[in-house]
């Protein structure tokens, strides 16, 4: 896949899933204990031969930056890379993206220059393995202008996406961007003319863009200057495109989850610990999902009961329970605990010994010592980096709260989970 350059979508604001962005980039977000979001997209595009990729992020940061170059140095031998481009103000631009297509535009003199038949767009926060070379080959067999990738949809979800209709040759013949009430009810197909079986087809009977397109280079570069005012994909270029141009819908076969929400997010890391067979294995070995090496030593348990969980390297767990949960690279977790349908996503450190003793009298919260203390109980949460958390603390939403923002007592609470901040302290005894 040589001549296709893979542009992703590297996120907007971020408020969806603030706070874990508060300190970093959408992509750069711990996921599965040892994964950052890009590195679903970007391993897909490695397993697929592209090796041209750029990620277009509204803030720079650091942790991001860091991950990608310590992770993906392709050899000197092709011209491969994997390049951020952050929104900037320019003499002729003095805003930030305004959307996703609009994140294309700021560099399309970058990408025009680029010696490629297509492009490929992807969202950076979606959980999924994909062979992004057949979804190209399909785009070319059918000589079409813009290929979608498509999955079908239920009922329940169908308003969330971008939906469509399409002909007996596969080509998209309406396309309306998250409807609601009867606009929904409009976009209503027989999918069982996908391959689906009846029942499937009863089940999902919408068609639902995944948000990732493949696009002949000369057409995005045509639609994205022709109206400057159309700044989304799925709001705008899309459905204008579709009246147009051959627009063609390629079916998905497997799992593949948005994980832009919180909830979402939450709900793809604990279903990871699902038995026996989770919906989404990292354990491929055709098809890797790859990260940054941290040379981490193994993980060590002293007489602790888990089950059903995650659990990344160079841990250390004494004496606690574990179940249904997720724990991230360098976690330490003192006796007594019991954590329950959790992801705690780890430390970037390990805090020196003589650091975490003085911590023995805790005189504020900054002296806890990072990691989570003897006999705290935590359930339904996400604990994101480095955070620090006392003894005998308790984090089960006690009041069953849907949204609280409580970020200077360092935690938040999104669809009634509850997420301890990146390096916040939470002081012992304290109930959440
Ligand atoms: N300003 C910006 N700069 C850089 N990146 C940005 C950005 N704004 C958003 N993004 C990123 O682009 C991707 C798409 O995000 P959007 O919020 O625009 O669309 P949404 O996911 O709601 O719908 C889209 O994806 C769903 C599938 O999830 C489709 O059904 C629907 O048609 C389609 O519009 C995400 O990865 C997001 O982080």
């Amino acid at each position: 896949m040589k001549r296709v350059l893979a542009i992703i979508l590297g996120g907007g604001a971020g408020t969806r899933l603030y706070p874990l962005t508060k300190m970093r980039a959408k992509p750069a977000v711990p996921l599965a204990g040892k994964y950052r979001l890009i590195d679903i997209p970007v391993s897909n595009c490695i397993n697929s031969e592209i090796y041209q990729i750029y990620v277009l992020t509204q803030f720079n940061s650091a942790s991001l930056n860091r991950h990608l170059s310590r992770s993906y140095t392709f050899t000197g031998f092709n011209d491969g890379f994997v390049e951020v481009l952050a929104a900037q103000q320019t003499p002729e631009n003095t805003n930030w993206f305004q959307g996703t297509a609009d994140a294309v535009r700021q560099y399309l003199s970058l990408f025009e220059e680029c010696n490629v038949d297509e492009f490929l767009i992807l969202s950076g926060d979606h959980l999924y393995r994909m062979d992004y070379s057949k979804f190209v080959q399909r785009h070319q067999e059918t000589n079409a202008d813009i290929t979608i990738s498509v999955v079908p949809m239920d009922e329940r979800r169908a308003s969330d996406f971008g939906l469509m209709k399409i002909d007996s040759a596969g080509r998209v013949i309406d396309f309306s961007e998250k409807p609601k009430g009867d606009a929904l009810t409009e976009m209503r197909v027989d999918t069982s003319a996908l391959g689906l079986t009846p029942e499937d087809a009863r089940q999902n009977p919408y068609i639902a863009s995944m948000g990732i397109y493949v696009f002949k280079k000369e057409i995005l570069i045509k639609v994205l200057k022709e109206s400057l005012e159309r700044t989304d994909f799925g709001k705008e270029v899309i459905p204008d495109a579709a009246t147009k141009h051959n627009v063609q819908a390629y079916l998905f076969n497997g799992y593949w989850e948005d994980i832009g929400t919180i909830e979402s997010f939450y709900d793809a890391n604990m279903a990871l610990t699902q038995q026996p067979l989770p919906p989404f294995s990292f354990y491929d070995e055709k098809a890797p999902i790859y990260t940054r090496p941290r040379y981490l030593p193994p993980t060590k348990l002293l007489d602790c009961n888990i089950k059903e969980s995650l659990i990344a390297e160079g841990c250390i767990l004494k004496e606690c329970s574990i179940n249904h949960s997720v724990v991230g690279v360098r976690t330490r977790i003192e006796s007594g605990c019991l954590i329950e349908d959790t992801m705690i996503m780890g430390a970037d450190y390990y805090q020196p010994l003589a650091e975490r003793q003085s911590g023995t009298m805790i005189y504020s919260a900054a002296d806890v010592p990072l990691g989570i203390g003897k006999d705290t109980i935590i359930r339904r949460a996400i604990i994101d980096k480095n955070a620090r958390i006392g003894c005998n603390v308790r984090i089960v939403n006690k009041d069953n709260v849907q949204e609280a923002e409580r970020e200077n007592l360092g935690f938040f609470i999104r669809s009634g989970i509850v997420v301890v901040l990146k390096g916040a302290s939470i002081p012992d005894e304290m109930v959440i």
